[in-house]
């Protein structure tokens, strides 16, 4: 994975200093471009250790059109509670009361995820994230996008047209309540010689805590879909807009660069798997992972 330390020696060569929405801070870039040959191995990062079952819970539930956050706290997956939390604290005028990233603010967290996770109603008022992900792709103004490629993957393999896209402009209000507008916006299969390959178009990017889960997130997508369509896989293309290091992973940044990259794992989906659209948990295994410590860094929410 010298490709993804590349990346983060690029920014910090070249980033320019930017506030960002979050008051954190960022040191940015704008257009990068990475590919990852998924027959080398699955693209998880080896240099630290990334949390796998939030990786394959998450697309699990984008590829199932879900969007609310309980089916992820219920199977111990943390890294979507922070934006409903805070919708629902603006949302009841409790800023004052629980000041972002203070430790009232980090209890009451704890006790509002417990509810998530416990109150069917609460969850089904406060945990959804509004049209996001999981939304879009199967359901863009009544379109079943992933459904489609599929298809079309399958019937037209040479076509330029095997795209699904997140970013529906009437929506992006919306997603910005309670979620985000989607930054992982569009992305593109590409069949030859047998082979599916995918290009993500990444509008904004978090470096260090963001980047190594949408990596093995898009691999184990294309994984999926070729499995899907009975194709090998081919390459992951990971193209970048605003792609940036926060100023409070500096640090951290700089640890991992220290660290040599191990050998990558690789993944087995069960032969007897139903299709991706059933796909579950135990269905997908990781093999081999033998990643360094985790390297803990804030959130900028
Ligand atoms: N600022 C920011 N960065 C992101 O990467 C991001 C957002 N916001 N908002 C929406 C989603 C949520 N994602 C997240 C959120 C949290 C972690 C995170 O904290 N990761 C830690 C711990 C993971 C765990 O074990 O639960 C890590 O060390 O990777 C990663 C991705 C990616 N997205
Ligand atoms: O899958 C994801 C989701 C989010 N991010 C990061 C990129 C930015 O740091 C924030 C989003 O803030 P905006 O102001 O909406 O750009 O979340 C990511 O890297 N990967």
């Amino acid at each position: 994975m010298k490709t993804y330390h590349q990346l983060l020696q690029h920014i910090l060569e070249n980033g320019n200093i930017k506030k960002d929405r979050t008051g954190t801070g960022t040191r940015s870039v704008f257009g990068y471009q990475m590919r990852f040959d998924l027959n080398d191995g699955f693209p998880l990062l080896t240099t630290k250790k990334v949390h796998w079952k939030s990786v394959v819970h998450e697309l699990l539930w984008f590829v199932r059109g879900d969007t609310n956050i309980r089916y992820l706290v219920q199977n111990g997956v943390r890294i979507w509670n922070e934006w409903p939390y805070q919708h629902y604290i603006e949302a009841n005028s409790l800023q004052e009361k629980l000041p972002k990233h203070s430790k009232e603010w980090k209890e009451a967290m704890k006790k509002f995820v417990a509810k998530i996770k416990e109150d069917e109603d609460f969850a089904a008022r406060w945990g959804n994230l509004g049209p996001v992900y999981g939304k879009q792709w199967r359901d863009f103004n009544g379109v079943d996008q992933l459904a489609e490629v599929i298809e079309a993957i399958k019937t037209n393999p040479d076509s330029r047209r095997h795209i699904v896209t997140a970013w529906n402009p009437g929506d992006i209000p919306e997603m910005a309540k309670a979620g985000l507008p989607p930054c992982h916006t569009m992305f593109q299969f590409y069949v030859a010689d047998g082979k599916l390959s995918c290009q993500l178009y990444q509008r904004s990017a978090d470096t260090f805590l963001g980047v190594p889960f949408n990596i093995a997130s898009y691999a184990l997508l294309t994984h999926l879909v070729a499995r899907e369509c009975k194709l090998e896989v081919g390459d992951f293309v990971h193209t970048f807009g605003d792609v940036h290091l926060y100023s409070n992973h500096i640090e951290q940044a700089k640890e991992q660069l220290a660290r040599k990259p191990g050998k990558l794992p690789t993944i087995r989906i069960a032969d007897d798997a139903p299709g991706i659209f059933e796909i579950g948990f135990d269905d997908i295994e990781l093999i081999g992972y033998k990643p360094q410590p985790a390297i803990k860094a804030p959130i900028a929410v």
